[in-house]
């Protein structure tokens, strides 16, 4: 069974790396997940100076996922730039860097410096940050995307992507391809973040398990797999000549081979990653492999996209 991805230009040995923001802020961290079993690397979404983020506890994991309000916590885009400088490209594993600025200029201050930097890594623009108190995620502004992405597309010539919000209407789906078409050097989507805002409650104590937003925060693990899946299938319809990464709900082969089957090219791991460490790369890899093979599949590309309707 062959596992391998040829994509953007890049080769990788398997379609499974972490969701930016897990494990993922720190170069530790950066390197616990290059030297697992994973098959490239995201860095956490960054903006152009250090943050600390929102006040602990900002992270709940329950039986069905995780709740997070992080808050952007993150080094600041040089200390990404720098370990994009001296990451071991050779070594045949990707590196995207995640960016997440406060403003639209913010973002385009750090795609001019990572364009003037020439480096082999990929930009993944997040549009969908939900726990920045005030902020609106910009990926349900579809004027204001348009508006971004024109302004991104000048600033940086090479090959970008976005991270995007769920949505949850026909409608919203068709008007976002309509906008992420108009923009040939993006080219890829990966889908989805977090299901912004959800409110877990600890029963015992009467109470809500994160301290930022009065207990709001973005939900991830099981809680978002049917919708992840329904925003890979969607703008994998939508955006031709695109590709979809996909993200949410990952837990084993199981889930890695939906996404794929609905149409991914490549899939992430967030809360299932966070809470189980690097091992789950292999092990989620190892399951997806006995699945293919059970199945007859002897690559990736003999089911991707073939989700059959009724
Ligand atoms: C970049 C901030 C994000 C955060 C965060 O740092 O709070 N959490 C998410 O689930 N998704 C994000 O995009």
């Amino acid at each position: 069974v062959d596992l391998s991805v040829s994509w953007l230009g890049l080769a990788m040995a398997n379609p499974l790396y972490n969701a930016s923001g897990v494990m993922c802020r720190s170069v530790a961290e950066l390197e616990q997940v290059r030297t697992s079993a994973a098959g490239a690397v995201i860095t956490k979404s960054c903006t152009p100076q250090p943050r600390v983020g929102n006040p602990e506890p900002r992270y709940c994991a329950t039986p069905l996922g995780s709740i997070n309000s992080m808050g952007l916590p993150n080094a600041g885009y040089h200390y990404y730039r720098d370990y994009a400088r001296s990451y071991p490209y050779a070594a045949g594993k990707p590196l995207f860097l995640s960016l997440s600025g406060m403003t639209l200029d913010e973002n385009l201050d750090m795609l001019r410096d990572l364009a003037a930097a020439e480096l082999p890594c990929l930009p993944e623009v997040n549009l969908s940050c939900p726990n920045l108190p005030g902020k609106p995620q910009l990926g349900y502004d579809f004027q204001a995307c348009r508006e971004a992405l024109t302004q991104i597309a000048r600033v940086y010539p090479g090959d970008f992507g976005v991270k995007l919000p769920p949505y949850f209407d026909p409608v919203h789906f068709a008007q976002m391809a309509e906008v992420l078409n108009t923009f040939p050097t993006l080219r890829f989507v990966t889908c989805i973040n977090s299901i912004g805002n959800g409110l877990v409650i600890d029963v015992e104590h009467e109470s809500v398990v994160i301290k930022p937003k009065d207990g709001l925060g973005g939900l991830g693990g099981s809680y978002v797999l049917p919708t992840a899946l329904a925003n890979v299938r969607e703008f994998y319809r939508l955006l031709p000549g695109k590709h979809v990464v996909g993200c949410g709900g990952i837990n084993s082969g199981r889930e890695a081979f939906m996404h794929i089957l609905a149409g991914a090219t490549v899939v992430q791991i967030g809360t299932c990653l966070y809470e189980e460490g690097e091992g789950a790369f292999a092990r989620i890899l190892d399951e997806l492999r006995q699945l293919m093979a059970q199945k007859g599949y002897q690559c990736l590309d003999d089911f991707r996209g073939k989700l059959k309707t009724l």
